[in-house]
């Protein structure tokens, strides 16, 4: 005779089984055996285009030339390694690929140190190799960085030591330095006639900008003032530069929890004379400060004696352009959506990049491929529709452009298509692996919803096929935090392992709710860059609560069984969550997040090395602390699984050691993950399936028990 507690039990292992059963139709390992395209480019001549592919961790570089396009690899990596390949370039001529390999370009400090995933006795080197287009041995060129190739494509500058090197592309002589200067040398770059090199020699409160000809010639130095000049770029002649000036570091403290303008302008120089003018000076509003987005200022010299660049000042990312000798800005790319990705076309006469506008309402939340000319308000989308597409390239010729494509389905791939009208055609679809559960993914649905505070927040839901009326819920919280998740895979190799990972919970049975919250790109300058978040309040956590009670409010949701989980500066707020509202969250996933923002080094103006203080100093700690989850230990109760890999370079490992410690004091139920010698980027694949499977586990562990312990009641 069934007792209620056996029937309860029954009901309560059916709906279990109904919850595993009904919906894990694939395993992790083949949601994230996706071949992940990047590093798109194009020699300057001809139809040659190069870009990376990573394959579960095998890092390789593929190029392919018109008509056919067809892709063919010419590297030979192997290995899950964590060697990343990154500043693919091609020759001029299309003769030659050069890249850098090794290193973690994606960090905050020690971008330059090699990674040691594997823990060999010895942390590989970032190191600058060089590859004929046709095929061979990849050649070792030298340990080096950023490296540039000259206009004849015989010459590689690079940087090592924070100065500049030169070697033979073909390695027939070993590198040498090609001068030394006093600071740190960055931004390199070859004039058109492959004369001379133009370098910014950053010097700590001020950056100046050199021109090195040869080694018989004294270096020179262009416009030398007290202020960071930066971002040169050559005229088609190489008479002159235009760069970007921003103050230099001094001045009394200023107020750190009151956003002012950060100021820029842009100046051309006469190479020869030295002799150097304002051409535009940025609007003074919040809005007309520094660009923090894709690519930053974005200057070019483009055709018709044009200078372009990328500036917020209308409340949007967009694209301007002016007269060479100065005048007022013309605005490219009017409307309400974001440029990423900009390039400036071979021949100087277009401007190609990624926007979040086309013919679908919800492009807000998408990417699709754009142009624009030069000198005119005429931009064009490409690549319409409910696809995603980015990073777009014109090839050599000016026939053709390459682009990176993908949908909700199916994983990124790279695509050509004739520079202007047509269709893309993919390229490589034969890597997407045979197993690769495409088919069962889920077509993530537009969310969008009011926060108390009178802000609209986009978001992703992920509705799992089949099951329970009611399903246990997660929210998924992106990193940066200028970031913006899609509808559809993402651009990001983090993002992209992060929305494979939202539809393997999905598969599992769970509804997971991506939440772009403010402090995200993709939606203009207020909400991007909002009052009181951050160290100054953290209001983004007010998006994070409200997605909460969304998803407690939906009739397809367990309000008991809301999860949370995020990497970064989305393991942070995971943690906000856990420590504020653990009534409304009930289990956590905080990945490499910071806890304390107090022990963060940005806030150097809480412990000043100066006499004379911020006005606000005092009050800049306090809030600090208080938009730091660990002032709020006391009111967290949920279980958490905490993970840090201790090689980050993005995030203190200690930052999750001090929480662990903080929250094994208080006996909250707490598990860990390290991660050892991985970086913020989980650089070994091996490594990013440990994670995915240890989350997805501790949620069914922790969601899932909750209705086995309530089956039992
Ligand atoms: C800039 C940076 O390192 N931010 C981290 C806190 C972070 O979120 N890192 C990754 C995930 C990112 O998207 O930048």
């Amino acid at each position: 005779m069934f007792s209620l507690f056996r029937l309860l039990g029954c009901v309560g292992l059916l709906s279990i089984a109904s919850i595993v059963s009904y919906a894990q139709s694939f395993s992790l390992e083949a949601v994230k055996s996706y071949p992940f395209p990047a590093d798109l480019t194009a020699a300057a001549k001809g139809s040659r285009i190069a870009w990376t592919i990573n394959e579960q961790g095998k890092r390789n570089i593929y190029v392919a030339e018109g008509p056919s396009y067809t892709p063919r690899k010419i590297t030979p990596y192997s290995k899950d390694d964590g060697q990343e390949l990154t500043s693919v370039t091609l020759s001029a001529d299309g003769q030659w690929v050069v890249y850098v390999r090794g290193g973690e370009h994606g960090a905050n400090w020690d971008e330059h140190l090699g990674v040691n995933v594997d823990g060999l006795p010895f942390a590989p080197k970032v190191e600058i190799w060089a590859i004929p287009f046709k095929g061979g041995e990849p050649k070792r060129l030298s340990e080096g960085d950023y490296p540039v190739l000259s206009p004849n494509g015989k010459t590689v500058a690079f940087l090592k030591g924070g100065q500049p090197w030169s070697v033979p592309v073909n390695g027939s002589e070993p590198a040498k330095m090609l001068f030394s200067t006093r600071g740190t040398t960055h931004s390199l770059e070859w004039s058109p006639d492959g004369s001379q090199l133009v370098f910014v020699s950053n010097r700590g409160d001020h950056s100046l900008i050199g021109i090195y000809t040869n080694a018989q010639t004294p270096l020179r130095w262009l416009a030398p003032s007290f202020a960071h000049d930066r971002s040169p770029r050559w005229s088609p002649n190489g008479n002159n530069l235009v760069f970007v000036r921003t103050p230099g570091t001094g001045g009394a403290p200023d107020s750190v929890l009151v956003r002012k303008h950060r100021p820029w302008s842009i100046w051309r120089v006469n190479v020869a004379s030295g002799k150097a003018t304002q051409l535009w000076q940025a609007p003074r509003t919040l809005a007309g400060s520094v660009p923090a987005t894709n690519g930053g200022f974005n200057l070019h010299w483009a055709a018709q004696n044009r200078i372009v660049f990328l500036s917020y000042q209308d409340g949007w990312p967009h694209l301007y352009s002016m007269p060479s000798t100065g005048g007022t800005p013309l605005l490219l790319t009017p409307g309400a959506f974001t440029t990423e990705h900009i390039r400036l076309s071979p021949d100087r006469q277009w401007l190609t990049f990624s926007v979040n506008v086309g013919s679908d309402p919800q492009d807000l939340d998408r990417r699709h491929v754009a142009r624009v000319p030069v000198d005119k308000a005429e931009m064009e989308v490409l690549t319409p529709g409910n696809g995603l597409e980015w990073t777009p390239v014109v090839t050599g010729d000016g026939t053709s452009l390459a682009l990176i494509s993908a949908t909700a389905q199916r994983p990124p791939l790279p695509a050509v298509m004739p520079f202007g009208k047509g269709i893309p055609t993919l390229l490589g679809e034969s890597l997407i692996p045979a197993n690769f559960p495409q088919r069962s993914l889920v077509t993530p649905k537009q969310v969008i919803y009011q926060t108390p505070d009178g802000f609209t927040v986009h978001a992703q839901l992920f509705e799992p096929t089949g099951g329970p009326a009611q399903k246990p819920a997660i929210i998924y919280v992106h990193g940066g935090p200028m970031r913006q998740m899609l509808l559809g895979w993402n651009y990001s190799d983090y993002y992209a392992n992060a929305y494979a990972t939202n539809q393997y919970l999905a598969s599992l049975g769970f509804a997971v709710l991506s939440v772009n919250y403010r402090l995200g790109i993709g939606y203009g300058f207020e909400f991007h860059q909002p009052a009181g978040a951050n160290t100054s309040g953290a209001a983004e956590y007010i998006d994070i609560k409200a997605a909460g009670d969304w998803l407690a409010k939906q009739s397809f949701v367990d309000k008991s069984r809301i999860g949370i989980y995020g990497g970064s500066y989305g393991g942070y707020l995971t943690a906000m969550a856990l420590a504020k509202d653990s009534n409304l969250f009930a289990a956590g996933v905080d990945i490499h997040g910071v806890h304390d923002w107090t022990t963060d080094r940005t806030l150097s103006i809480t412990a000043p090395d100066r006499y004379e203080r911020a006005p606000d100093a005092d009050l800049v700690g306090k809030i600090a602390w208080e938009s730091s989850p660990t002032a709020y230990i006391n009111t967290w109760t949920s279980p958490v699984l905490i993970i840090h890999g201790d090689d980050d370079r993005n995030v203190r490992f200690n930052q999750s050691t001090d929480l662990v410690r903080r929250l094994e004091a208080k006996g909250v139920d707490l598990e860990t993950l390290i991660i050892v010698n991985d970086t913020h980027h989980w650089m070994k694949h091996a490594n990013s399936l440990k994670v995915g499977n240890a989350t997805a586990a501790y949620f069914r562990k922790k969601l899932l028990e909750k209705t086995k312990a309530g089956a039992g009641e």
